[in-house]
């Protein structure tokens, strides 16, 4: 079985070519940020990235014809179940003109298609676990101003592998188990699984600060900066200047360590801030399911940190077992979820809009 995994992210494609479930090719294509900040809308990178991704395609001999199946990081839908979901033309109508968020993995499907286009009749070209999976509560949605709803916004692809991979390891039925799970790169999410379902999370806009992303503000602050500064400017400073980023000038957190060894006491300030904050959101969230948490999964590329690892288990440990499954997993999870696709094994959704 043949399958090439597309992931559209803010600076690179990451593009992967799978044959009988073994990686074969995997390539992360860097795209220069002068080239990237040319475009307007996310989407308008369409033909520009697919002109990169065929380039690769051809160096490397990989052939569509003989694809299985081509899977794109889903984007930003309105909210949706886990799982699959086909490429469509309503779905890709929905991603070019309706999506409310501007994000890179929008671009998922749209190239998927393009290769699609270039496969034999039975390729199949499918998103998976999108960003805006949306397994909460009800209560969870619940704001604190009516008309706000809260989001189920993040980083599904990725939180959901590392749960059922943590879940296996541990001899654990995902189905059955309770799982935290802190995504920890640029932007932060931190997660609930209970009982097979993402039922609760902090989204990159009000949960702990990351790398590079502010989280949740006090919002009174927040209300007089929007006076003072465009609708562009705010979203920069949220998304790529906030966090780490905005009290030490980088969003490297080896860098920030690196500072901390050297006796920088402000960066050492600032550390310990976002450990604290992510450890306080995992301990919120376990008393969700009254405190009966089966493990604690760290991800992402600061789950690297032995620093940030050890000061999260002493802060968390004491809730269940706390594990680290750093980078980031999501070309082996899209993968994984079209070759059950096309085995079968897992249902195709239609995206109904
Ligand atoms: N060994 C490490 N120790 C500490 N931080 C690390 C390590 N490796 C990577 N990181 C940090 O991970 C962050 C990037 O995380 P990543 O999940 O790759 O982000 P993105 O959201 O861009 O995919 C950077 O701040 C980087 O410094
Ligand atoms: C919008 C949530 C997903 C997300 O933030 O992804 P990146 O960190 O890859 O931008």
């Amino acid at each position: 079985m043949k399958i090439l995994a597309i992931n559209p992210g803010s600076t690179s494609t990451k593009v992967a070519y799978y044959v009988d479930g073994t990686i074969i090719k995997e390539q992360s294509i860097v795209h220069p940020l002068e080239t990237i900040e040319k475009f307007g809308a996310v989407t308008e990178q369409v033909d520009f990235r697919w002109e990169i991704l065929l380039r690769f395609l051809k160096e490397e001999k990989i052939s569509a014809v003989e694809l299985d199946a081509v899977v794109g990081r889903g984007g930003i839908l309105p909210p949706v179940k886990a799982g699959a979901y086909e490429v469509t033309e309503k779905l890709m109508n929905y991603l070019l003109y309706e999506t409310t968020v501007e994000h890179p993995s929008n671009l998922g499907a749209l190239l998927a298609n393009e290769v699609k286009k270039q496969g034999n009749e039975r390729t199949i070209a499918l998103v998976y676990d999108p960003v805006s999976v949306d397994e909460f509560e009800d209560v969870a949605r619940i704001s604190g101003l009516k008309g706000i709803e809260r989001k189920s916004l993040g980083h599904a692809l990725n939180m959901r592998a590392v749960a059922m991979k943590a879940a296996q390891d541990a001899q654990l039925d995902y189905q059955q188990a309770t799982l935290i799970v802190a995504h920890l790169g640029g932007g932060n999410s931190i997660s609930i699984h209970h009982q097979g379902r993402m039922i609760d999370s902090f989204s990159d806009d009000e949960g702990p600060f990351a790398t590079e992303r502010t989280g949740g503000l006090p919002v009174k602050e927040v209300i007089a900066l929007c006076y003072e500064k465009s609708k562009e400017e705010m979203l920069r400073l949220y998304k790529r200047e906030g966090g780490l980023k905005s009290y030490t000038g980088t969003n490297d957190a080896r860098e920030i360590e690196t500072r901390i060894k050297q006796g920088d006491e402000e960066a050492k300030l600032v550390y310990d801030a976002y450990i604290y904050q992510i450890a306080r959101a995992i301990g919120g969230l376990a008393t969700i399911t009254d405190g009966k948490v089966d493990r604690i999964i760290l991800t992402g590329g600061v789950a690297y940190s032995d620093y940030v690892v050890a000061a999260l288990t002493q802060k968390t440990a004491f809730i269940a077992p706390v594990i680290a499954e750093p980078g980031e997993h999501e070309m082996i999870a899209l993968s994984k979820g079209a070759e059950r696709v096309v085995l079968g094994q897992e249902e195709l959704h239609r995206f109904k809009g």
